[in-house]
This record gives C-alpha cells, structure tokens and sequence, in this order.
C-alpha cells in the first residue's frame, strides 16, 4: 500500500511536472501506448513540438523524461549507480537469467564486470574468429543445398530471421559455453537446452493480466501462474545443464593450469565460461571477490539473451539495406572478393573498409535495441549542453529530477539526428564513414561515435564480439549470393520489443524479412 501510495503522489512532487511535454492519454499507460504505436510513433511529432529534451508519462502517470542531450546522457552513464534499469524490467530478466550482469546493479556489478571485462578484449576475440566462420560457412552450405531454390533451380522466397537467429544460436553456444546447439542442423529435434531456452522465453507475459500485475507490484509475485510454472520448469533444465558446462569449463582450466593440452579441435578453454572462470581464479582477485558458482551459472542464459537476436538481427537489418541498395551490395562484394579465402583472420577481416563503413551504417540507422529506459535512484541535478525552456518559459541549464522519474534514453533517434549527421541522417549511406562529423564525436558511446552499444560502466560487454561476428557473417554471405527483397520495400515495417525486428504489413507472421537469394557466379 505504501508503495501504491507513493506512485499515486508522485506525480504531483516530480520536478519534471514543470518540463513541457503531451498531455496523459490513458490513466494507466500514460503516453506509453502513443510511443510504441507500431504504425504511428509519438515520439518524431514530440520532436517537433518540445526539442531534444521533453518529459512523458510512464506506466500510472509516473514522469518521466526523453532525451538527446549529450551532456545528460554522459551524466545518466557515468552515474550508473544512480540510474538503474526500471524494478520491473530487471525482475521480469532475473526471473529468466538468475543474478546475471545484465540484472544485477551497484557492487555485484562492479564485481562481475570486473571478473568478465577480460574475456570480451580483443585477443579473446580474435581466438573465437573460427567458430563465427565455422557456422557463418555451415549456413551458406545449408542454404546453398536446400532452402533457396525450388526444385525447378528458381529462387524461393526465404525468410532470412530465423536461419540467421540459429546461425548465431550455434555461436553463442560454442564460443559463450563451448556447447553445441546445433541450430543448423535442422533435421534433428531441437536439443535440451535449446528447447529450455526457447520455452523460457516464448512464455507470453503479455497475455497474462497477473504477470503484469506481478511485474509491477511485487506482493503479487508469490502467486504460482502457469507462465511463473513453466519457467521454473526451464530454469530446472537450464541449472542442470549449465553445472555441467561449468565443471567442464573447470576442468579445462585447471588441465591447461597444469600444462596439459587442451585439445585443439575443440574451443573448450577459449569460450566465454572458461575464461570467467580462469579470471575467477586468478590469485590477484581476493577471495572476497569472487563470483559465487551461481553467479557463474548465471552468466549462460545471460550470454544467450545478450547475444543471439541482437546480433542475428543486426545482420538481418544489413541484408534489408543491402537489398535497397544493389549498387551498395556489388561495391561490398568486389571488396570482399578481393580476398583470397574464406576463412580470413580477425585483423584481415576487421581491415576491409567498406565492410566496415556497412556494418557501421547498419548499427546506426537499424540499431537493433532502439531504446533503453532507466529511473532516478534519488534525487538529483542532470547538467544540460542545450537548454530547455520550462512551461513558466524560464530557460533551465539542468534537469531537477527526483527519486523514481524515469529517463527514456533514446538510441535510434539519436543514431540518426539530422543535428550531427546532417539532412540525409535517415539515409543508409556507408560512405558517410569516409569523414565522421565533428558533432558525432560527443556521442558517450562505447563503440563507433553511436549509441548502438549504449555507454558508460553498463555498456555492452560484448560488442566486439558482435562486430567480428557480423562481419564473418556479411564476408560468408555477400561473397556468396546476391540478395534481393521478395516483397515490395514499402510493406517491410519494423516492431520494437526491446529488440527491433522487421515485419511484413498485412501478414500474419510477427517478424520476418523475406528474400530472394541467387547463387553468386564468380566470373
Ligand atoms: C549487434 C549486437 C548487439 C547490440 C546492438 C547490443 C546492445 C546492447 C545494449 C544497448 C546494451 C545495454 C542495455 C541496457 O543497459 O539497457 C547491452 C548490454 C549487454 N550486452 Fe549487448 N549487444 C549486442 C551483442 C552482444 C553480444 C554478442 C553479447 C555477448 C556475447 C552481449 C552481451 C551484453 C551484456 C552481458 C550486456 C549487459 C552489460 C552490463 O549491464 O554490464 N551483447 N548490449
């Protein structure tokens, strides 16, 4: 009742009544049902009409704000103790990931990041370039076999999502946890833990009137629902499973402490668990912070999560681009056919400029996470680079927020502010790479003058390993087919439900993006 009370209140003591922005349209939902409208975004009007910084109202009116302000965000990353994901959203995770780095926050983050930092740098990649080949190879031969041709040889139309969602299945089990999804073998049944996954995560929470209730007011949670049932169920098979990938991944490590080979056809040892727990091990980390076995095991779910459809739809996207673009597409081929294997290193891969300036271009204009949200942990002043003027009309330096508002950080619209890259920002255009304007260089993004990555201590850990992954991906693919779209490009939208995925109007499939994929001969 006390927290009841409080979210009833709280609208009236926000600072930000005091910040212009739309009017509520919906007791429960504020404007977040106008934001998220599919069709017709809120959000690009409200641009217009308030600027970069304005405030909304969130989940039972409570206030929040959205902004592009470079000087707030790089405030909001750097103080991530005092800006932490939203209660609901990291108990609706947790319940799937246990206390995985994505969920925890203050000093359990610290200490996990600490511990995984290590296993995410550029030499640990560049030992994981194989298997990305390895299956960016085995879905080229699985395509080239039997998906993309009718029995009359004519390309048929292919929904790209899925095979690239188990391409990068199959990675993120080999190289996070040296386990074999085999996702593109799609004869055989989906395996245990595959199967566990998907059921965990297919759990429709929006049809569930409790779960919403559960989500957002914690007394709730202890009622069992079937949702709740199923994915102890999961959670039962995922434990056991990953206790044994992490007794094997021990093993390994204290073979290879030993100085007994590990065997070289195998990535047991340059996975992500092994070398969390080597960097676990190490004698410079006092017992005191050392991560608990649970916290171990809860990095698995964690690496599936965090690194599958992210980067399986960050390529989708590159192949949409690349398909309104056929001139785009040839110029990337011949680069990429200028290499005389199919298997390049790392640092050859990663040299290619134009393969590069692609997957830049796709990152900013088709980020996949368009948007992360997080709430004041207290009361507290954000210092503003451009000034807004409050409903009094007094122009403000600094945003007054108080405990509990919320702060839309909105990636995508920043990827693509007509303010730093000029009036062609919604276009696909890789040669803007050539010369970066100087207004990007504010961006507090980790990686690449965008937001994609997000910045600060709660960056994405695993963003190179995504960058090689996808240009393993794109190198395999352009080099082998030509890719165009197999229904008109006006009747492809986009749906974004944490990960931004496209969809065909009008069919009834969620998300698709289908193709029509030729052979490429080689002259
Ligand atoms: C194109 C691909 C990817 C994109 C666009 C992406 C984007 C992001 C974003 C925006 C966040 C911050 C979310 C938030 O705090 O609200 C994040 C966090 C994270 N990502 Fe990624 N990611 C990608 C691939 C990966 C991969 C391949 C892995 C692992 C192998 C990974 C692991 C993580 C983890 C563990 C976090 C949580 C970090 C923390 O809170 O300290 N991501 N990612």
């Amino acid at each position: 009742l006390w927290k009841v009370g409080q979210r009833v209140v709280r609208p009236y003591l926000s600072p930000l009544r005091n910040m212009p922005g739309p009017k509520t349209s919906n007791w429960l939902y504020g404007n977040l049902l106008d934001m998220f409208n599919v069709e017709s975004p809120a959000v690009p009007e409200w641009m217009k009409e308030y600027g970069q910084t304005f405030r909304y109202r969130s989940f039972l009116n409570t206030y929040a704000f959205f902004t592009m302000d470079n000087r707030a965000l790089n405030h909001v990353f750097t103080h991530s103790n005092d800006y932490q994901k939203p209660e609901p959203a990291r108990y609706n995770l947790g319940r799937i990931l246990g206390k995985g780095v994505l969920v925890v926050e203050g000093p359990q983050h610290r200490q996990q990041r600490r511990i995984m930092n290590p296993g995410f740098g550029p030499a640990q990649i560049r030992d994981l370039t194989d298997v990305f080949f390895e299956k960016a190879i085995k879905l080229r031969d699985v395509w080239t076999s039997s998906v993309i041709q009718d029995d009359a040889g004519k390309p048929k139309r292919v929904n790209v999502m899925p095979w690239l969602s188990r391409m990068t299945l199959d990675v993120i089990g080999l190289a996070g946890f040296n386990y074999e999804f085999n996702a593109l073998n799609v004869n055989e049944t989906p395996n245990e833990l595959s199967a566990a996954f998907e059921s965990m995560v297919t759990t429709n929470q929006a049809a569930d009137k409790l779960a919403l209730l559960q989500e957002m007011f914690p007394p709730f949670r202890v009622i069992p629902t079937e949702r709740t049932k199923k994915i102890d169920r999961s959670q039962k098979t995922m434990g056991r499973i990953g206790q044994q990938l992490l007794s094997d991944a021990k093993a390994s490590v204290i073979a290879s402490e030993g100085g007994e080979k590990v065997e070289k056809s195998s990535v047991q040892g340059r996975d992500l668990l092994s070398l969390l727990v080597r960097a676990n091990m190490a004698t410079d980390i006092p017992e005191s912070q050392r991560l608990s076995d649970e916290d171990v095991l809860s990095q698995v779910p964690t690496f599936l999560v965090a690194g599958h459809e992210t980067t399986s739809t960050s390529t989708t996207w590159a192949l949409y681009a690349l398909t309104l673009a056929p001139d785009i597409q040839t110029k990337l081929r011949e680069e990429l056919l200028t290499i005389g294997t199919d298997t390049p290193s790392m640092d050859e891969l990663m040299a290619l400029p134009y393969l590069d300036a692609v997957v830049r271009e796709t990152l900013r204009v088709h980020a996949p996470v368009p948007a992360a949200l997080r709430v004041a942990m207290k009361d507290d002043v954000i210092p503003l680079e451009i000034p807004f003027k409050d409903t009094n009309g007094n122009l403000q330096h600094e945003i007054r927020v108080s405990k509990g508002d919320g702060i839309m950080i909105p990636i995508l619209s920043i990827n693509r502010s007509e303010a730093v890259w000029g009036a062609d920002a919604e276009e696909f255009r890789p040669e803007r790479w050539g010369s970066v304007p100087e207004a990007a260089s504010h961006i507090p993004g980790v990686w690449g003058h965008l937001l994609s990555f997000l910045g600060g201590p709660r960056a994405c850990i695993g963003f190179r390993f995504s960058l090689v992954e996808m240009k393993a991906l794109l190198f395999t693919l352009i080099r082998s087919f030509e890719f165009e779209l197999a229904v008109p490009a006006s009747s492809i939208g986009s749906i974004a439900a944490i990960v931004q995925r496209p969809y065909v109007r009008g069919e009834p499939e969620r998300y698709q993006l289908p193709l029509l994929i030729k052979p490429y001969q080689r002259s």
